[in-house]
């Protein structure tokens, strides 16, 4: 038993097997075979390592975007001047990555709260009974007091008074003067896993470049300053509509880089989308055109509390920061030679299956690639056992 054990040790250390190999020769197994390999060599070098960048590994950024809008805007209704700076139009004013600047707005001033009537004709009333007191209709302004208020024939609510009337939306846009502000977006991402931090503010942009720069595409696709014109009509906008109903645009950073190079070639390219709003919203059975939110400024007036309305339609910019960021790294790189390697065993597959099932001389080639063994069938009788010719594959 001992001895048993000692020689199967030894049998393991000093024996090594090696797959015996049977060399064909046929033209037709052998053209296929390399046509096979041929194409996954070009697969592994082509797609894996020059397209998919195989040999690399990749990291996406955190990223952090601030936010600054500038220029003036002039509004004159019906006489009233009014100048509109960037306090005025943008909201939130904190320099979000997600803001709205103001391009119409529908104005409600001296409001209060007091007992007023709905506007004629979305709140319709024909007696008392119709305005039950201390409800709400759904889109009411205010608590309904049960009067039906005859003039208007609408119920009489407790609201900000007088109700805002926002039948008649201005057409042009008030404030067509924002085609002409201006936008400076600050952008900074950091590649956790390879330690590198980048800002849009590249080399090169200076204070100087920055005070007088505008982005182009083509001209200066670094400069950070948009003039928001410009960016509508990047995004496939007309300016006029949306800025009279609102809309949404997304303006997309994206920094793809390579930081097997000079890692100041990782530099940021901008692209701009239209998120929502139709460039040709003008249908009025609509369910829902463009985009508005109420803000309202409340002050003190003889004691009496008081706002100011704003039915603000406006463009709402969302700034999205896309990375991919790619370095070598030698376990990618010998995953993606080690599975190549794996798909050349495709090629032995086909052949052998054309060769043992495809080709005339297929049962020469089988009795060449597979040696047969007498096999051995157990006589529960014979300790010695009987011996049995069959053949088998092996
Ligand atoms: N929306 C914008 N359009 C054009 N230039 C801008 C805009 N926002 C900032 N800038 C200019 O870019 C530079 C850097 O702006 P940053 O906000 O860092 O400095 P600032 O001195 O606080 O700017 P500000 O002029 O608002 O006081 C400044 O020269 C600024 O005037």
């Amino acid at each position: 038993m001992k001895s048993h054990i000692t020689n199967a040790i030894s049998d393991f250390f000093c024996e090594y097997e090696t797959p015996r190999q049977v060399l064909v020769r046929n033209r037709r197994v052998g053209v296929v075979c390399r046509l096979i390999q041929l194409g996954v060599l070009a697969y592994i070098i082509v797609w894996v390592f020059i397209y998919e960048k195989g040999y690399q590994s990749t990291d996406t950024a955190v990223s952090s975007v601030f936010t600054k809008m500038k220029g003036v805007g002039y509004t004159n209704v019906s006489g009233e001047e009014r100048v509109w700076d960037v306090a005025d139009y943008v909201f939130p004013s904190q320099g979000d990555a997600s803001f709205v600047v103001m391009t119409n707005y529908i104005i409600t001033e001296g409001q209060k709260m007091g007992k007023c009537p709905e506007l004629p004709g979305k709140h319709h009333c024909s007696s008392g009974s119709d305005c039950e007191g201390g409800r709400y209709k759904r889109t009411g302004h205010g608590q309904m007091t049960g009067v039906c208020v005859n003039t208007t024939k609408t119920c009489e609510v407790l609201a900000w008074c007088p109700v805002e009337d926002d039948s008649k939306i201005p057409d042009p846009p008030l404030l067509m003067s924002a085609e002409n502000y201006t936008l400076f977006i600050k952008n900074s991402v950091t590649f956790p896993t390879f330690k590198v931090s980048r800002s849009n503010l590249v080399e090169g942009i200076d204070k100087n470049y920055i005070g007088n720069c505008l982005h182009d595409p083509k001209t200066a696709p670094l400069c950070p300053i948009f003039r928001l014109g410009d960016i509508v009509k990047m995004s496939g906008f007309s300016f006029e509509t949306i800025a009279k109903v609102g809309g949404a645009i997304g303006i997309v950073i994206d920094w793809t880089c390579n930081f097997d190079v000079d890692v100041r070639k990782c530099k940021p390219t901008y692209e701009f989308h239209g998120l929502y709003g139709n460039p040709d919203e003008k249908d009025d059975v609509r369910a829902s055109v463009g985009y508005n939110f109420r803000y309202a400024k409340h002050y003190l007036e003889d004691k009496v509390q008081k706002r100011t309305l704003l039915k603000v339609f406006g463009i709402r910019f969302d700034i999205i920061v896309q990375s991919l960021a790619r370095k070598f790294d030698i376990i990618p790189t010998l995953t993606a030679i080690g599975s190549g390697v794996g798909i050349f065993g495709v090629a032995t597959v086909v052949c052998d299956l054309m060769m043992l099932y495809l080709l005339p001389k297929r049962e020469f080639y089988k009795n060449m690639k597979f040696k047969y063994t007498e096999s051995q069938t157990q006589d529960p009788d014979s300790e010695a056992g009987s011996t049995e010719t069959e053949a088998s594959n092996k």
